[in-house]
């Protein structure tokens, strides 16, 4: 599944309409009927006590979800559901546009409110098709609507037409307790900034309304790139994301106000997308199937044995957080590589011996504290000789000369380097992009404090737009770059970003992020590309604590080595 700027999507809308031919007012009309549909879903589903959509092509996570075009299957089985067996017995049958038919329509007044552009326009023409449905709709015009123009102005006048009930805010009297439902149509991509005037007050009323609220393309208020949400800003129940799905759907705090996304087809075709270059992807099995080339199956050959899988090295723990450098060892065997070393200062030698029966253990350096030390490198650089892939930082502290140490592991190692916590702190301190250049793949994997102090930004800004600023940092410094938290970022040099959409927030515990660097350099050790493993790594780390979660009956109860326990 795609995902859109703002500015790829006008771009898009321009590509169909001017190239294929496809008039505006047709894209519109697809749109409004799709918002329609949606809505008749919602109130069916109220109906049956349930709010959350279900459906075929769903990925759900924490409460979060993102649902692709569904068929109608659900009302065509409640059509047929009376007559269906005398039909196909008489081998005929008339049904229905069930998608837009809802038994309880006496019982619901949609409030439309209409901003002064194409959003506008698609609920205005949603309007239509609900009232079509037997739903009483009341159109809430936000500016008057003599100044709506282009396609929003025939569907004002296409709605005036059919007789129904329109005020302007205002001017008519307004009341959100009369009505049963929402529909926001104030503002879409071609917002500006925080809303300003009968916008922000229609915006504020329906907050505090507490009716459902479903909000067109983008809840209005929500800066459709970045995932800011302006004051004030539409929570949305149900966010109808129409053609592609857009970036700040995915980022918070965008992805908590938009609700339950499910994004509509509206004629614009997919390969359009793909023709104008767009490569940035909402992280599914099928993305990972068809544009990662990944074997989800994780198949292993029948001839295979342990030298087949591959074998990582962990350079991980310190005294203190020697628990670190054991999760990503554990969980780099749980990945299904074939071997772990795990190199550790000689003085933990003792304490953590038969901790994991199933690892190997390699003491480097000697000094009296169990820190790591400058000297160490070199002893890292002959282990690496025999490894695959080489992960390292998780527990790690900070030495004397941890610089250089780092420096010579990233000239100097002929395997792929997973670079994680402390090993990130010292990165942030150097100009690495004057360092040699590597020719197998690094992957760096910052939490948002740690990518702060790698891009030298707040944690805030960080956050401000995760896609946005992971593509550059990706392409700048020529590294796999996964930006951890929630709706994890993986980014490439290439220009290409995945945002990942598994997990929850019982997985913010200390180690959880030790186990998904194990899990990435399993991955890689048994053959992954760089790209593939990042992915899929951060991909199956979020599926197991969603199951480790389930399994504990309760997130916070979570703790990282269930994750493990799940892979
Ligand atoms: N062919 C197309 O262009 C299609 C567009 N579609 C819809 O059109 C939307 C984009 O339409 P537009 O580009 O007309 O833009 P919008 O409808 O998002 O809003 C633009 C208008 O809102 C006002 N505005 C902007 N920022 C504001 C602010 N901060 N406070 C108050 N008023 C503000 C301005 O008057 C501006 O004209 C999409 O989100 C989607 O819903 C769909 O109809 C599908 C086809
Ligand atoms: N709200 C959330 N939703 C999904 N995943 C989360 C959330 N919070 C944290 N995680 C995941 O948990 C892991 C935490 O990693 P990190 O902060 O590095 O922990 P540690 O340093 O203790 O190992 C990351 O993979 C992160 O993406
Ligand atoms: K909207």
């Amino acid at each position: 599944m795609y995902l859109v700027t703002a500015q790829q999507m006008r771009e898009l809308d321009r590509e169909t309409i001017e190239r294929l031919g496809i008039p505006a007012i047709a894209l519109m009309e697809n749109a409004g009927r799709a918002i329609a549909e949606e809505i008749i879903a919602l109130c069916r589903r109220r109906g049956r006590g349930s709010a959350a959509p279900a459906s075929a092509g769903s990925y759900e996570a924490g409460g979060y979800s993102v649902v692709g075009e569904y068929s109608i299957a659900d009302g065509h089985a409640k059509a047929s559901g009376s007559g269906g067996v005398d039909a196909a017995w008489k081998g005929f049958m008339v049904s229905d546009d069930v998608a837009l038919t809802l038994d309880s329509a006496a019982a619901e007044h949609w409030l439309i409110l209409v901003g002064k552009g194409n959003n506008g326009g698609d609920g205005l023409a949603a309007a239509r098709y609900l009232s079509e449905a037997g739903v009483a709709v009341t159109l809430v015009y936000a500016v008057p609507p003599e100044s709506l123009t282009g396609e929003a102005a025939l569907q004002r006048d296409a709605a005036a037409a059919m007789g129904l009930s329109a005020v302007v805010y205002g001017r008519d009297r307004l009341d959100f307790a009369e009505c049963s439902g929402i529909l926001d149509a104030l503002l879409g991509t071609g917002a500006a900034g925080a809303p300003r005037g009968a916008y922000a007050e229609l915006i504020a009323a329906a907050n505090s309304s507490g009716k459902a609220i479903v909000s067109a393309d983008i809840p209005s208020g929500l800066n459709a790139d970045t995932g800011e949400t302006h004051e004030p800003c539409i929570h949305a129940s149900v966010t109808v994301c129409l053609a592609f799905l857009k970036r700040g759907l995915l980022q918070y705090p965008g992805a908590a106000a938009a609700g339950h996304v499910v994004v509509r087809s509206i004629g614009i075709p997919a390969s359009l997308a793909r023709e104008a270059g767009v490569t940035t992807y909402l992280l599914t099995p099928e993305v990972l199937r068809t544009r990662l080339d990944v074997d989800l199956s994780r198949c292993r050959s029948p001839e295979g044995h342990k030298g087949t899988y591959g074998h990582v090295l962990v350079a991980a723990g310190t005294m203190p957080m020697s628990g670190a450098g054991l999760l990503s060892a554990r969980a780099a065997l749980r990945s299904g590589c074939g071997l772990v070393t795990w190199a550790l200062p000689q003085k933990l030698l003792p304490f953590v011996i038969g901790a994991a029966p199933e690892l190997m253990l390699a003491a480097v350096g000697s000094s009296p504290d169990g820190s790591w030390e400058a000297g160490t490198a070199a002893e890292l650089l002959k282990l690496s000789v025999e490894r695959d892939v080489m992960a390292v930082g998780p527990g790690l502290g900070r030495f004397t000369g941890d610089n250089d140490w780092l420096r010579r592991l990233w000239e100097e190692t002929a395997c792929p380097l997973v670079i994680d916590a402390d090993a990130l702190n010292i990165l942030a301190e150097q100009d690495y992009s004057s360092w040699n250049n590597r020719r197998q793949p690094v992957i760096l994997t910052p939490h948002p404090g740690e990518m702060a102090r790698l891009a030298g930004l707040s944690t805030a800004e960080v956050q401000h737009d995760r896609i946005g600023l992971a593509l550059a940092y990706a392409q700048e410094h020529g590294v796999i770059l996964v930006l951890k938290g929630a709706h994890t970022v993986i980014a490439t040099p290439e220009g290409q970003a995945y945002v990942n959409t598994t997990g929850h927030p019982g997985m913010g515990t200390g180690g959880a992020g030790d186990v998904l660097t194990g899990v990435i350099s399993g991955l890689l050790a048994q053959g992954l590309k760089a790209v593939q493993a990042a992915a899929f790594g951060v991909y199956l780390h979020g599926l197991a604590g969603e199951r480790a979660a389930y399994r504990r009956h309760n997130p916070a109860s979570l703790i990282a080595g269930d994750i493990i326990e799940e892979l």
